[in-house]
């Protein structure tokens, strides 16, 4: 496990043990169940389903003022209003960073975001607890992420069970053919191949190329990290990946909805 992941994940561990003594997770439960009434869960699959299906890109545009790897990306960070132009410009998702000492993040950041707009949101974060996975609906997220070089397969099935019982998505994260081994394990469709190597911060999208051979059907590969240009997004078109996430080219830009324009749409 990367350095920052260990780092990372300590702190996880901390603020759960913090946020569980504040609020017990029967409480927390019963917030999520609310919000399952009240702010129903939104298609995250479909979304993306829907956009391939038209013969666009899958786009889960990141919603990211900071990154451990790149120091601030945007200090002019306003969730809201960068989600109604990701949603103006053919976004198919929102993929929102509720992480606060790494990235910059908060959870009200989700819900300014998906408040804004009508796209399903995946929670951004370093998930390890059931607790985590509960706080998730209860802020309203759609989806959550669960990264396997984080979390061993007992513990990514248990959390993707505890998603599935509250309608959320998930999106599982893989670096290498050992990790992708144990994301096949899980039964959700999207699967998320990081161009980012945690441990040097080194970017290649021939990570996501060179696992491809070994997805079987069935699954929806979601290439994560270093989509900077159009060449990046016909590359990965060629080699039929057509759902995308990406972060530091629309954080970077002036708006970032139409830098997602910019980089999938035809010109
Ligand atoms: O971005 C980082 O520096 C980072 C460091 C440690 C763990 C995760 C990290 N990034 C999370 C992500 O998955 C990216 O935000 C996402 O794939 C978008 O990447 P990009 O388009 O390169 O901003």
């Amino acid at each position: 496990m990367s350095d920052i992941l260990k780092k990372i994940l300590a702190v996880k561990a901390e603020e759960v043990a913090a946020a569980q003594a504040a609020k017990p997770l029967a409480a927390l439960r019963a917030e999520a169940e609310a919000a399952n009434r009240d702010n129903p869960v939104r298609d995250f699959v479909g979304a993306i389903e829907a956009k391939i299906a038209a013969g666009q890109a899958g786009v889960i545009a990141e919603v990211k003022k900071a990154s451990p790897s790149k120091g601030v990306l945007r200090a002019n960070f306003d969730p809201a209003a960068i989600a109604a132009s990701y949603a103006a410009h053919g976004a198919a998702c929102l993929s929102v960073l509720t992480d606060r000492q790494f990235f910059q993040g908060a959870p009200d950041y989700l819900q300014q975001a998906r408040a804004a707009c009508n796209l399903p949101v995946i929670r951004k974060d370093f998930l390890v607890d059931e607790y985590q996975v509960v706080e998730a609906r209860a802020m309203g997220a759609d989806a959550i992420l669960l990264i396997v070089a984080a979390l061993e397969l007992a513990r990514l099935k248990a959390l993707e069970a505890v998603a599935d019982s509250l309608g959320l998505a998930v999106l599982v994260e893989v670096h290498d053919a050992d990790e992708l081994d144990l994301a096949l394990q899980l039964k959700t469709p999207l699967l998320g191949i990081n161009n980012r190597n945690l441990r040097t911060f080194e970017v290649s999208l021939q990570n996501t190329l060179d696992l491809l051979p070994r997805i079987p059907t069935g699954r929806r590969v979601v290439t994560e990290s270093g989509i900077l240009a159009r060449s990046d997004v016909a590359l990965m078109r060629q080699h039929h990946v057509d759902a995308f996430l990406v972060g530091e080219a629309f954080m970077r830009a002036d708006d970032p909805g139409v830098a997602l324009a910019g980089l999938f749409h035809s010109r």
